[in-house]
């Protein structure tokens, strides 16, 4: 480990610190650690608040907040935000040694060899450069090279780097050497106890706010990243919310260029200098203007209201879509017209069986559960609906697909594509599929077979087995099966269920790439500037791994990844399943053929898709009869003349 870097702000300054000792919820009454210490609401809603307008100068880079060194950071919690964020802020700050530490072994020895535990576009390469250190290379940086005076042949040569990026499990040690802690362990909805169903539970959170205080150096700054609700640690700490806005499957991407780095933190010098550390970290890749500084509640408050309000276009067009069946309009006409005015905007307009993930049902029951004790009943229904209307989208969906299929599944065999809650990521959490998959066990179907492009089929067993109870899997005498071959998994059925969003399942035109995928194919070279950026390394990287197919490394600049043992459990995983249940880019992307998959079905070739990507007239050419969530098909033009049903 390195020597331990100074404090980064002096003792006498503890007394200046946070007034940012607020309560989970405003209750005050739920699970406090002893470090934790309740804050009347009142003070919050009618003094702090009022701050959040002008506490901060608007330049926290400015002199007159001249931000500590940071020179160690240790990020707490390995998962899907404290990898990846720990690993593209390593890539950026070479200078920096970024620890993360998790108590989950198993996530650890993951992280450390060449199968990390989850899966994001980009990720790998990244973790090669920061994890492993990488080699010095050179290329042609083409006209700029010789105008802006790089190596006379025009190459410009990179350094090599040192490893910068470690994982491990002690987390004493992480702790006691940092100059910054990330908190980014995870912070999901009570199950049980007061606010069970909406609260936020802070357990993991707690316990390592404990831990922090008992190992971290007087002055060491704190960072919330976990998405909280009006939460404070009463602790002699700078305490920062930073929450993130990445998103599953572009994680990669959205780190990279992140829109915005919301920052908040209490309005005292010492908060400010606290800020100013952390945007200097975050400054080696994100230009000024985009580092936000607010009030702490405020920047916490802002990370539920933006997914809340994500959540609820999301339902706003699943609830049109209803109407859209019932009516013959569609709802992607409907989503373009409306997205065409500027102020409402085309994203999150796709309607379908409605949003999964870890993040947006919590962080809206997060925020009803704040308006609840705020005494704010309406608010609280208000975004409660959001949730509703979610549940009924696919409810909806299900029903149809029951009532589509004479209204029984009795001898039935039905196919779920698409495991995970989006594309391109292999976190299942809250994943609509589930859900589906419990309520068509509840019609008695011969089988439900399930294929997913990324998640592992053993896992994939292992959740469902759990989630739809004992006996739901075939291994064990009942009707789901998890296959690695989508045309196995086809084969016989009654009805294809498209349940997300992969281009896997697509079948028309190949997209050109859009945000988080592969960057646009141009080559990005001659780079502005001499000394090319991280960014422009990564994109010129991808567009050679492109141009040259077969090259994974074509800058040469990768060391070797660590070795498997060879009793690897991950490797002996890998083995055991196919190239298209492996997380690996290149395996993946290949289009589903669905001639083929027409002449393994039965005779009645319905497909319903959930997620509306298919080109439903090219479908129906085939010879399939297609249902997309709010859009017209033939079988909606033969309702026309049926009595309504939805
Ligand atoms: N997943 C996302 O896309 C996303 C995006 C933005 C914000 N968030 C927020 O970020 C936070 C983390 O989410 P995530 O998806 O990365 O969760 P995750 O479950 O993937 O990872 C959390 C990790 O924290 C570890 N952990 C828990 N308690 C610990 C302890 N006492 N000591 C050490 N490690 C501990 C767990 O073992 C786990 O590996 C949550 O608050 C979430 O709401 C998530
Ligand atoms: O038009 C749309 C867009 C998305 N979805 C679904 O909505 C869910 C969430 O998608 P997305 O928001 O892209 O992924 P998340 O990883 O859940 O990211 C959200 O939640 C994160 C965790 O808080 C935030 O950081 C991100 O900014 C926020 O987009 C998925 O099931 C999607 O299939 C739709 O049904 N229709």
């Amino acid at each position: 480990m390195d020597t331990l870097s100074p404090s980064v702000l002096e003792a006498d300054e503890f007394a200046a610190l946070d007034d940012s000792t607020a309560p989970t919820t405003p209750d005050g009454s739920l699970s406090f650690s002893p470090q934790l210490q309740p804050q009347d609401v009142s003070v919050y809603l009618s003094g702090s608040l009022r701050h959040s307008r002008t506490h901060m100068p608007s330049d926290v880079l400015g002199a007159a907040t001249q931000p500590p060194p940071v020179r160690n950071i240790c990020c707490v919690g390995a998962g899907f935000v404290g990898g990846p964020t720990a690993a593209v802020i390593a890539l950026h700050n070479p200078h920096i040694r970024v620890t993360v530490v998790d108590r989950d072994e198993k996530r650890i020895r993951r992280w450390n060899s060449r199968h990390p535990p989850i899966y994001e576009p980009g990720l790998d390469d990244i973790l090669r450069i920061t994890r492993d250190g990488s080699r010095e290379f050179s290329f042609l940086n083409g006209r700029a090279s010789c105008e802006s005076g790089c190596l006379s042949e025009g190459q410009t040569r990179v350094a090599s780097r040192e490893p910068n990026l470690v994982f491990t499990t002690d987390l004493a040690n992480c702790v006691k050497e940092a100059d910054m802690v990330l908190i980014a362990v995870n912070t999901p909805t009570k199950t049980r106890g007061n606010g069970s169903g909406s609260a936020t539970d802070m357990a993991a959170f707690e316990a390592v706010t404990a831990l922090i205080a008992q190992h971290a150096r007087p002055g060491t700054i704190i960072v919330e990243k976990s998405t909280l609700a009006l939460h404070r640690p009463g602790t002699p700490f700078p305490v920062l919310s930073n929450p993130e806005f990445l998103a599953a499957g572009t994680a990669v991407h959205d780190l990279l260029h992140a829109d915005r780095i919301l920052i908040g933190s209490s309005p005292t010098p010492a908060g400010h200098r606290a800020a100013a550390a952390l945007a200097s970290v975050y400054a080696s890749w994100i230009p000024a203007p985009r580092i936000l500084t607010t009030h702490v509640f405020s920047s916490e408050l802002a990370k539920l209201v933006a997914n809340a309000m994500l959540a609820q276009r999301i339902s706003s067009i699943n609830s049109i879509a209803a109407v859209c069946d019932a009516t013959g309009a569609d709802v992607d006409e409907v989503a373009r017209a409306i997205g065409a005015d500027p102020r409402i905007g085309g994203q999150f307009l796709r309607a379908g069986i409605g949003f999964g993930g870890s993040c947006f049902k919590k962080d809206v029951l997060s925020l009803v559960y704040l308006a609840e004790t705020l005494v704010l009943p309406e608010v609280a229904a208000y975004w409660r609906a959001v949730v509703d209307m979610n549940e009924f989208a696919r409810e909806r969906f299900v029903a149809r697909v029951v009532r589509r299929l004479n209204n029984t599944l009795a001898g039935k065999k039905v196919v779920v594509l698409g495991y995970a809650f989006k594309k391109d990521t292999n976190d299942t959490r809250e994943s609509p599929a589930l859900g589906i998959v419990r309520a068509l066990l509840e019609e008695g179907p011969r089988e439900v077979a399930v294929f997913d492009p990324l998640c592992v089929p053993a896992q994939m067993e292992q959740e469902i087995g759990r989630f739809a109870g004992e006996g739901a899997l075939r291994r064990d005498g009942g009707p789901v099966a998890v296959y690695e071959d989508v045309y196995a998994a086809c084969r016989g059925v009654d009805a294809v269920l498209i349940t997300t969003e992969f281009d896997e399942f697509r079948n028309g035109p190949v997209k050109v790439a859009k945000r988080g995928e592969a960057a646009a194919a141009a080559d990005p070279r001659p780079f502005e500037r001499v000394e090319p950026h991280e960014n422009d390394l990564l994109a010129l990287q991808s567009y050679l791994r492109r141009t040259t197919p077969g090259s994974e490394d074509p800058l040469n600049r990768f060391s070797p990844v660590p070795a498997c043992t060879e009793d690897c459990p991950d490797c002996q995983l890998e083995r055991s399943v196919s190239a298209t249940g492996a997380s690996n880019d290149q395996a993946r992307k290949h289009r589903v053929d669905w001639r083929k998959i027409y002449h393994h079905m039965s005779a009645s070739h319905w497909v319903f898709d959930g997620r509306g990507i298919l080109d439903v007239v090219a479908m129906e050419k085939i010879g399939f009869r297609v249902e997309s969530v709010g859009r017209r098909s033939r079988t909606m033009v033969e309702d026309a003349y049926a009595p309504r049903c939805i």
